[in-house]
């Protein structure tokens, strides 16, 4: 840890704020006086407070606490960009793949409190390459959230225990199973670690996952990556509901963030699940689904609203006049999306969604390669994604969607001071 590695530590454990309001720019935390952090500390109670308070709505380029109980970036207000990474261990190596995720975490806890890694762009010797490459020099941390999960192949790979996972692997992180439709691309599915980066500036998500590559180069190698803006569900209900690219309000029935009690039956894993490493974890689904923009556009708005089963202009279910309106499911079509993945059609399944969407230029017939990345937070994937994936194989939406890509991971809970990323997993 450099210098200001170790005031960011401080900071943690005083609870000073990182900034207040997204004004200090990295540069300027790299200034951050030992001094004021004496003061935040003997100020104690008031500054908890602050940071509290900032952890719950921090101002758009504010900070995320990286440690604490949960990893940020699930129930975190959710990001307006995002860059999704996955990668494949290169390595059979199990102590080098142990020492870049120790590197990992204390380059994540710069990135996300807005600092350099390490001496920074220009701190360092000038016969060396950088220790950070410098593009989020400047920029303040954005609410800059790093979630990493473990794949399946990492626990156990063509049959092969690399790492000595295999008996540590948690029966909730099975395999996902074909759902009819799928047309996944292996290229852009699987993966033995995902680290989900969000920020408000694509810039500071596009930084830390390029960093974190380069940190893991020899250990770890990108298998697939997707950029998302336009974030597709909220978790913070007071806020307007965004639009997905089919013009529809997207998220208004989703877990809200601060629902402790939702959360910890749907979203977090407990110790009595199974795997005790994975206590205060959650399991992550991630599905690149291609909507066909164009059929879409030439579809009536009736045809459209009974897709749903809301409306199209406040988002109002089927048969009501406001969003919030009571869901009566009965009023829908039989295959309306938000009647089959209603919680009351899969025995009370609920999850956390928090996707974005993408465009990816067009598809050379000159169709938009558009959709939705999505990505959902649960306790377990078999009564959570898989258990409404299967009931949504008779969605009126399936005309025109497409599932192309997938991944399922295991997000290890939050590190707290002196961990790294999964140190249950491999010391537990
Ligand atoms: C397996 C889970 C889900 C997939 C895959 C999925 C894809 C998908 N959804 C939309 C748009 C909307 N979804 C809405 C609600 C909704 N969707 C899911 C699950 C999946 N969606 C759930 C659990 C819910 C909530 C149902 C409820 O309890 O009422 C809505 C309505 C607004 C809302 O509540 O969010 C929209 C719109 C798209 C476009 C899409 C794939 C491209
Ligand atoms: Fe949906």
């Amino acid at each position: 840890m450099t210098d200001a590695g170790s005031q960011e530590d401080a900071r943690e454990r005083t609870g000073a704020p990182a900034e207040q309001g997204g004004r200090l720019s990295r540069r300027r935390m790299l200034g951050f006086s030992g001094a004021s952090l004496l003061v935040g500390a003997a100020a104690g109670a008031g500054l908890d407070r602050v940071a509290s308070a900032a952890e719950e709505k921090p101002a758009a380029g504010g900070s995320i606490p990286f440690r604490g109980p949960h990893q940020a970036g699930i129930a975190t207000p959710v990001q307006d960009r995002l860059h999704f990474a996955s990668f494949d261990v290169t390595t059979g190596d199990r102590a080098k793949l142990v020492g870049m995720l120790k590197e990992w975490t204390a380059a994540a806890a710069a990135m996300t409190a807005g600092r350099a890694i390490g001496q920074g762009a220009v701190g360092g010797l000038a016969v060396a390459p950088p220790d950070d490459t410098g593009e989020a020099e400047g920029l303040p941390p954005s609410r800059l959230t790093l979630t990493i999960g473990f794949g399946p192949t990492l626990f156990e790979k063509d049959g092969k225990d690399r790492f000595g996972l295999k008996a540590r692997r948690p029966a909730a992180l099975v395999d996902l199973p074909h759902f009819p439709g799928d047309n996944l691309d292996p290229a852009r599915s699987g993966g033995d670690i995902a680290v989900q980066a969000c920020a408000d500036d694509p810039q500071v998500a596009v930084h830390a996952i390029r960093n974190l590559a380069r940190i893991g180069f020899g250990v770890v190698a990108v298998r697939w990556s997707q950029l998302g803006f336009g974030k597709t569900s909220s978790t913070t209900p007071d806020a307007q509901t965004p639009r997905n690219l089919f013009g529809f309000k997207d998220g208004t029935e989703n877990i809200a963030g601060t629902d402790r009690a939702l959360l910890d039956r749907h979203v977090w894993a407990a110790a009595g699940d199974g795997s005790g490493w994975m206590a205060g974890g959650s399991y992550m689904v991630a599905r690149r689904i291609r909507m066909h923009i164009e059929t879409w556009d030439r579809t009536s708005l009736r045809e459209q609203e009974d897709i749903f089963g809301r409306s199209k202009g406040e988002g109002a279910p089927a048969g009501a006049a406001k969003e919030r309106d009571t869901i009566v499911l009965a009023r829908m079509k039989p295959d309306a999306h938000v009647r089959l993945a209603h919680p009351d059609s899969n025995g009370g399944s609920r999850i956390l969604r928090r996707g974005y969407s993408f465009t990816d230029g067009s598809d050379g017939l000159g169709r938009l390669e558009a959709g939705l990345f999505f990505i959902a937070f649960q306790r377990d994937p078999r009564t959570g994604f898989i258990r409404i994936q299967q009931s949504l194989a008779g969605d009126a939406m399936n005309e025109y969607i497409q599932h192309v890509g997938s991944g399922i991971y295991a997000c290890p809970p939050g590190v707290k001071e002196g961990t790294y990323w999964g140190q249950g997993l491999f010391e537990g």
